[in-house]
């Protein structure tokens, strides 16, 4: 199994299981040898000392290292995690069973990381966001973009996006958000985050509130931080034509309904952000190698895994005449269930 660990005060046992459940469809639509899975703790990350957050992942490690395993559930970063928790987990975890690479992907490069692993999320979302827009005779360059989120996925996102020539017009975090309509200038943006901690303050654009991001006027909005943004409150208001779900379930029910009704095309999370797993599985395929691939290697393989996931997808979509997220659901539940029957656990 498969997953990331969030460290965040709205984690719990319900979101926790949901998110897991979404693993599972996930690495089936790539097809990646994986189930699901997923972990959390209720905090506030960034209210911790980094001595608070250590001994917090190295007590969690201490009470799921007979879970976790390099065969049976590898963790990787999520919300409010990064390399250096993956770090602390695999010193803690060797502690326990010995040297362990494989037991956690998204590591520092240092200690076995894959390279490109930080990025993938985000280059996932690019590349998935390509080939959506290429069905439509369309190209990032072409386009305008907001950003919900600022923090690895969302941050990476615009970096790749704004290299592509595309026009990054908003971009917001939780300290608020900013606008400018002839584009950002992403560079100096996240030099300006890297600085002050904010988004606020920031020089080359206007201001705003970060709700208002997700109803800004833009061509393609790309949702990267907190499930549930998008609801019966707001969905009617997004001017957006495309939505490319980089968060996990930024959608609610009620939003996905009413956005089909008005036109707005979706990509869905579980194919959409499903870079990051690809490259996990791809750190864990090098760790048991014990063989590094480098950058150009592991970004030429992402972008092979992401368009044929995305041709298997419009095919799905093709054959059964659904949307794009029916036809992601139908593609990863129609592979494990095969699984299942081809292991002869049928009812
Ligand atoms: N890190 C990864 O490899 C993957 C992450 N995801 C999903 O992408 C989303 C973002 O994850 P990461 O970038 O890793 O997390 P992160 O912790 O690095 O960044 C989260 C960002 O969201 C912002 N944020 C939080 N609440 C907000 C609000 N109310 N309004 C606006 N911005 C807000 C934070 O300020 C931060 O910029 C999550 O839904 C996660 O599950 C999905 C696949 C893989
Ligand atoms: O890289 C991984 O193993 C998990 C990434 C993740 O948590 C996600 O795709 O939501």
């Amino acid at each position: 199994m498969k997953g990331g660990i969030r460290y965040h005060p709205e984690v719990d046992l319900d979101e926790v299981n949901a998110l897991a459940q979404l693993m599972t469809w996930k690495t089936a639509v790539v097809d990646i040898p994986y189930g699901g899975a997923k972990g959390g703790i209720g905090c506030v990350p960034k209210e911790l000392s980094k001595s608070e957050l250590e001994r917090l992942t190295r007590v969690f490690t201490q009470k799921i290292h007979d879970l976790i395993g390099i065969n049976t559930d590898v963790p990787a970063p999520d919300m409010g995690t990064n390399a250096q928790t993956m770090a602390w987990i695999l010193d803690e975890y060797s502690k326990f069973h010995g040297h362990s690479l494989a037991i956690v992907t998204g590591k520092p490069v240092d200690l076995g990381g894959s390279l490109g692993r930080e990025a993938a999320t985000g280059r996932g979302v690019v590349y998935a966001t390509e080939a959506l827009l290429a069905e439509y005779g369309k190209h990032i360059k072409d386009m305008t973009f907001a950003i919900q989120g600022f923090g690895n996925v969302g941050a990476w996102a615009a970096r790749i996006i704004h290299e592509r020539g595309g026009k990054v017009v908003a971009v917001s975090d939780i300290t608020g958000a900013v606008k400018n309509q002839n584009g950002l200038d992403i560079p100096a943006l996240l030099n300006h985050k890297e600085a002050t901690g904010t988004l606020a303050g920031f020089s080359g654009g206007d201001a705003m509130s970060s709700d208002e991001l997700l109803t800004q006027e833009c061509d393609v909005l790309i949702p990267c931080a907190l499930g549930g943004v998008l609801n019966r409150e707001n969905a009617d208001s997004v001017k957006a034509k495309y939505i490319v779900e980089a968060a996990n379930h930024p959608t609610d029910p009620d939003a996905d309904e009413i956005l089909s009704k008005k036109g707005v095309v979706i990509l869905p999370d579980i194919y959409a952000n499903a870079g990051g797993v690809t490259v996990s599985y791809f750190e864990w395929v090098q760790n048991i190698q014990g063989f590094m691939w480098d950058e150009e290697q592991v970004n030429r393989e992402l972008k092979k895994y992401m368009t044929r996931a995305f041709h298997n997808l419009k095919n799905m979509c093709k054959s059964h005449n659904c949307n794009l997220r029916m036809g992601a659901f139908t593609l990863g539940v129609n592979r494990v269930a095969r699984a299942t029957q081809l292991r002869g656990w049928e009812a």
